[in-house]
């Protein structure tokens, strides 16, 4: 069984409260975009696990090897599989690549096996794994609260646009961004923002994680500048970074970035 697993952008990101747990609540948009990992599924004698393509920097288990047990702890009939990750979506960019992987696994898992799971309970499994691992679920434009894995569905379509994402150098990790913001109530309703024509966007929605990487990384402030002198609707920084998306109305060239980092173009399989 082959599942792509595509990546997420955040449109708008207000960090409101830290918890007592350490996580953050957070207000957010959540908005799947079309680059994505392959991750293949074969019966084997026993579990096991390769990747491929980008690096992945260990931390511990795999989220897909996670996604694997957590089920299987539950449901005992699971068989045994060999998973092929390919990893192509940039890792440690706030582009939710690792918790898509999981929960495609879950997805996969469930299907394979019968296990007629819904869409609420694949999304309670999802939630152990990581906060936004829950959003991939159903995969569809939401405003996300509580950790971020709280939905309300909303209509937004960005698919008559051109998206483009750049990635720098730069790994971050989100436990470190969530660390250096300093919480406050969202200034603005996401919901209502998000219906005002799209240029209107950069004077309300704002990723309150941006202050303090664009302090630490000038790069990336750099880059959402150089989308905005190229055209682009709007532009932000997505989940803790470092990828950077920009909106256009059109297909543009982007030669130009190439120098700040890689240029990705979301594009239907
Ligand atoms: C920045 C976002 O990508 C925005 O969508 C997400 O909030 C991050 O979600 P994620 O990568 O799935 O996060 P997890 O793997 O669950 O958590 C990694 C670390 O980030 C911090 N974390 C994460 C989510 C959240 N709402 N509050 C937090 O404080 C915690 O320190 C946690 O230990
Ligand atoms: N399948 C996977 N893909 C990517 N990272 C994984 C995977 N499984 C485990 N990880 C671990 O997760 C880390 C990346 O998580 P991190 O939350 O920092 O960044 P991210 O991929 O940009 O996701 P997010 O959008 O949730 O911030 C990696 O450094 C790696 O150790």
């Amino acid at each position: 069984m082959i599942s792509f697993a595509n990546a997420k952008i955040n449109i708008g990101l207000f960090v409101s409260r830290r918890r007592e747990d350490g996580y953050h609540d957070i207000e957010t948009i959540f908005y799947p975009v079309k680059m994505y990992d392959v991750v293949e599924m074969h019966a084997a004698d026993s579990y096991s696990f390769e990747t491929y393509g980008i690096h992945i920097p260990e931390r511990g288990d795999n989220l897909c090897t996670k996604a694997y047990h957590l089920l299987k702890s539950d449901f005992p009939q699971i068989e045994p599989v060999a998973i092929k990750l390919l990893k192509n979506i940039p890792v440690g960019a706030g582009l939710g690549g690792g918790s898509s992987d999981a929960a495609f696994v879950l997805k996969a898992l469930s299907e394979w096996n019968k296990l007629n799971l819904k869409a609420e309970e694949l999304q309670k499994y999802a939630a152990k794994l990581g906060a936004d691992c829950a959003f991939f679920v159903e995969n569809k434009p939401v405003f996300a609260t509580g950790i971020g894995d709280e939905f309300s569905e909303i209509s937004l379509d960005l698919s008559t646009y051109w998206i483009v994402i750049v990635k720098p150098d730069i790994h971050i990790s989100t436990a470190e961004a969530y660390s250096q913001v300093i919480p406050a109530a969202p200034e603005v309703d996401l919901c209502r923002a998000i219906k005002l024509p799209i240029q209107e966007w950069k004077y309300y929605i704002k990723n309150d994680f941006e202050f303090g990487i664009f302090d630490k990384y000038p790069v990336i402030q750099e880059i959402k500048h150089k989308l905005y002198e190229k055209g682009a609707l709007y532009a932000s920084m997505s989940g803790s970074g470092s990828a950077v998306y920009g909106i256009f109305e059109e297909e543009v060239n982007l030669d130009e970035l190439e120098a700040l980092g890689k240029v990705f173009h979301p594009v239907e399989l």
